[in-house]
């Protein structure tokens, strides 16, 4: 059971509305990060010797985004580790399983105040506590799911998000052969009740999975109901007050990134000349340059 904390800090809402912003995860922090005067070295003191000025200034820095993400990952590992009834994890085996170097994962964690023990590693617990409530994880998020189509209803099913802290609490749609039916037990409702149900239920993420035309006007109505966190599949952008985040997962981008790098092991892509403009031999069409 996650331990129960005061939430973090909360920004003020203002109704200026603004574009939705797409992280660029593990490459552009969304703000400037404040450079760590701490060395790996550091990392590997002693806990007790580490005095509380460090987990303070943690507690106030900013974390960048790629640090968050990255986050996300060390706790997955380590919830394995837990599950298994691990105590301790070196930093290098914490690292070479969440796929990073052991560098970087030192100094990420230095961002949370967390150090591990010369020849010990890190306290597999207290680390996961740490990392949990770094990302605000010490309570449950109820999310609401709106549009439980073909996607809307894999995902609806999917139970690990109960296990990780984001029970499903409500679905809707305005499909009347859904409304009224059941998904991993909890009842279709219609996106009239948005407002209500969600303000109820005490919603903080909500799920957008309807058609791009829909997206907009729910997302609103998330808005309208409290709901200070979205996640967008539909492939529209989201306009949203500040104060609200909104993250947008779009599969087909993902597999044209990793058709990008295939083109370029392959040698079919051309090399970025200056002002971003591609390069192209010759004797190559546009359409061979990347379909080759
Ligand atoms: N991001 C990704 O990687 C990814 C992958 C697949 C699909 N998608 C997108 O996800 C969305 C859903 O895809 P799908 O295949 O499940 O579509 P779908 O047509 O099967 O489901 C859409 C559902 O939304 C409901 N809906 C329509 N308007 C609504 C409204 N105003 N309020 C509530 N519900 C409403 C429909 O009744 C339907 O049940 C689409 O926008 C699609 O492009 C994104």
């Amino acid at each position: 059971m996650r331990r129960p904390v005061a939430p973090r800090g909360t920004r003020a809402r203002d109704d200026r509305r603004r574009p939705e912003v797409t992280v660029d995860r593990g490459t552009r922090p969304s703000r400037r990060p404040v450079p760590s005067t701490r060395t790996p070295e550091d990392a590997l003191a002693p806990v007790d010797a580490q005095d509380t000025t460090d987990q303070t200034d943690a507690a106030t820095r900013p974390v960048p985004e790629a640090t968050v993400a990255r986050l996300a990952v060390y706790l997955r590992v380590l919830t394995t580790l837990l599950d298994e009834g691990r105590g301790t994890v070196s930093s290098e085996e914490l690292a070479a399983a969440a796929g990073v170097n052991s560098t970087t994962l030192r100094k990420d964690l230095s961002h949370i105040g967390s150090s591990g023990v010369r020849g010990v590693g890190y306290d597999v617990s207290r680390l996961t506590a740490e990392v949990e409530a770094t990302l605000g994880l010490t309570r449950p998020h109820a999310v609401a799911l709106v549009g439980v189509g073909n996607l809307g209803h894999a995902l609806a099913g999917y139970g690990g998000f109960a296990q990780r802290g984001f029970p499903v609490a409500a679905l809707f749609d305005v499909d009347p052969a859904l409304v009224g039916t059941t998904i991993g037990g909890v009842e279709v409702e219609h996106a009239d009740a948005i407002g209500a149900v969600c303000a109820a239920r005490g919603v903080t993420i909500g799920v957008v999975a309807t058609p791009a035309p829909a997206a907009q006007r729910v997302c609103d109505h998330l808005v309208a109901a409290g709901v200070r966190s979205i996640l967008n599949f539909a492939p529209t952008v989201l306009s949203v007050p500040a104060g609200v985040e909104v993250r947008k997962v779009d599969l087909a981008v993902e597999m044209q990134v990793l058709s990008f790098h295939v083109a370029r092991r392959h040698g079919t892509v051309p090399a970025a000349g200056p002002a971003g403009e591609l390069t192209r031999p010759a004797d190559q069409t546009p359409r061979e340059a990347v379909s080759r």
